[in-house]
């Protein structure tokens, strides 16, 4: 691979004469990973094998798996280069934890957040881009947690709703993103000696962000997918200078995982306690990970909220008569957990959300997803939601349909389906190899196809 001369010399001068295997491990392969996703029943009643685990990780494999496969459109595993799935370990999860991930697109880190949380407490997982917010949606929705909202938002923005909020905020910061030149070759084009610096000036402004909403005792997980000191070691010495109540903790080193070098900063010694995952010692793509815990247990006084009266709400209301009518015919066929209470209900535009009543008022804010989408009313009806399929266990919706691979793969085409035994008409929670993947509606020995329009695909 052709390297910007810059980088060579800079990164010459950085590594001295561990430079050359550092060059060298450009031009190698990528070695796979994917994660398996306990949110789900059975979830190692996989295709794939999970002979090979990857020690630093709960849930993590090595091995490829396709985007065209069952388990991946049903959310059983998640493809992630293997220095990636180190970030989210470091998160601390218990049992009613509110944690944010503010820079979440694609959605990598918060789907192995939420995988692990097991619906209890808060994620919000927060993507300032749109179209790459519809992504992370996309994903995050796959794997079937309950408890996450997405976000649409700027950091400064989130900062009004969620000042010292959260127990755990993941910065997965927007980089140079040096770690990908081996993995997409136009990474390099827009590359120059001055970028790392330009980033790092952006990486500061989340950050403050980040500190507003921390929590007394809270964490912050910063990483990148760089090598530049400026946006890694540099940056953490920076934020404790600016926020002295953040302590760096000392991130666990597994075989192939280097320390962060002070002499790349200010001298710290703290921040060996960093952790950087070079390409040539490790077998990722790269990555640098620190946590920092806020060590105050000063609450600051909540800013009022602005009111902007020109600025369009979204309508947002509770249900009606007739929708909470609707819902309840349709929700008989759930488990009683499932049926949710009408105070966790919200409707937003037709659309009917799992909304907890504890959880805070994003209502100013640009929501991707508030809550775990329900279904949809239509013309007095109910129609369940892909999402709440994907968000189910078996045995927890009363009327389910079991379908053959190519009965799976007619079906994620878009196509019905004919079924040749006798069945009642109505909504089936379509299962594969035990596997929930949609709803679809019986009709007359059809299964009418309801499999969202985008994301169909063949085989
Ligand atoms: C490294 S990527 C995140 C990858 C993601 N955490 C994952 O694991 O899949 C960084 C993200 O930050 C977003 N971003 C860019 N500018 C930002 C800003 N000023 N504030 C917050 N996020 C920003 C980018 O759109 C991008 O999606």
């Amino acid at each position: 691979m052709k390297l910007p001369q810059d980088f060579v010399v800079k990164y010459g001068q950085l590594l001295g004469d561990k430079s050359d295997d550092f060059f060298a491990s450009f031009d190698q392969p990528s070695e796979k990973g994917f994660r398996i996703n306990p949110l789900k029943d059975n979830p190692k009643k996989i295709q794939y094998s999970l002979k090979k685990p990857v020690e630093y990780t709960r849930t993590g494999y090595y091995g490829n798996v396709s985007g065209k496969s069952l388990e991946h459109q049903s959310g059983y595993v998640y493809s992630q280069d293997l220095s990636a799935m180190y970030v989210a370990e470091n998160v601390t999860i218990s049992a009613d934890s509110k944690i944010l991930d503010l820079c979440a697109a694609p959605g990598g880190k918060s789907t192995q957040v939420a995988s692990l949380m097991n619906n209890n407490g808060l994620l919000v997982s927060n993507e300032i881009n749109h179209s790459r917010a519809k992504i992370l949606v996309e994903n995050v929705e796959r794997i079937g947690a309950r408890n996450v909202i997405i976000l649409n938002e700027s950091p400064a923005k989130l900062e009004n709703v969620f000042k010292g909020y959260f127990d755990q905020i993941l910065v997965d910061a927007p980089c140079s993103g040096e770690g990908m030149f081996r993995k997409d070759n136009n990474a390099t084009s827009y590359w120059s000696k001055d970028y790392p610096q330009q980033c790092a000036l952006r990486q500061k402004e989340i950050l403050a962000s980040a500190y507003q909403m921390l929590a007394p005792g809270g964490s912050i997980v910063y990483s990148t997918c760089t090598f530049s000191p400026e946006e890694d070691e540099q940056i953490i010495a920076w934020l404790v200078e600016q926020y002295p109540t953040l302590q760096i903790q000392l991130v666990k080193k597994y075989q192939g995982m280097d320390a962060g070098q002070p002499g790349f900063a200010n001298g710290n010694p703290n921040l060996s306690k960093t952790v950087r995952l070079w390409p040539h010692r490790f077998r990722g793509d790269g990555h640098f990970i620190a946590k920092l815990t806020n060590l105050t247990d000063e609450v600051e006084t909540k800013k009022p909220k602005k009111k902007n009266k020109n600025k369009r709400q979204r309508q947002t209301k509770n249900l009606t008569d007739e929708q909470s009518k609707l819902w309840k015919e349709f929700a008989r066929d759930l488990t009683s957990e499932l049926r949710f209470n009408d105070r966790d209900l919200r409707c937003y535009g037709g659309h009917l959300y799992f909304y907890h009543h504890e959880w805070p008022d994003i209502s100013q804010l640009k929501f991707m997803r508030p809550g775990l989408l329900l279904g949809e009313f239509k013309k007095k009806r109910f129609e369940p939601a892909y999402t709440l399929a994907l968000a189910l266990q078996p045995q927890e919706f009363a009327q389910t349909l079991s379908f053959s691979k190519t009965e799976w793969a007619t079906y994620v085409h878009g196509d019905t389906v004919q079924i040749h035994n006798e069945v009642p008409n109505g909504w089936k929670l379509l299962l594969c190899d035990g596997k929930p993947f949609a709803f679809g509606k019986v009709v007359n020995k059809t299964v009418k196809n309801f499999f969202p329009k985008g994301l169909r695909f063949s085989q």
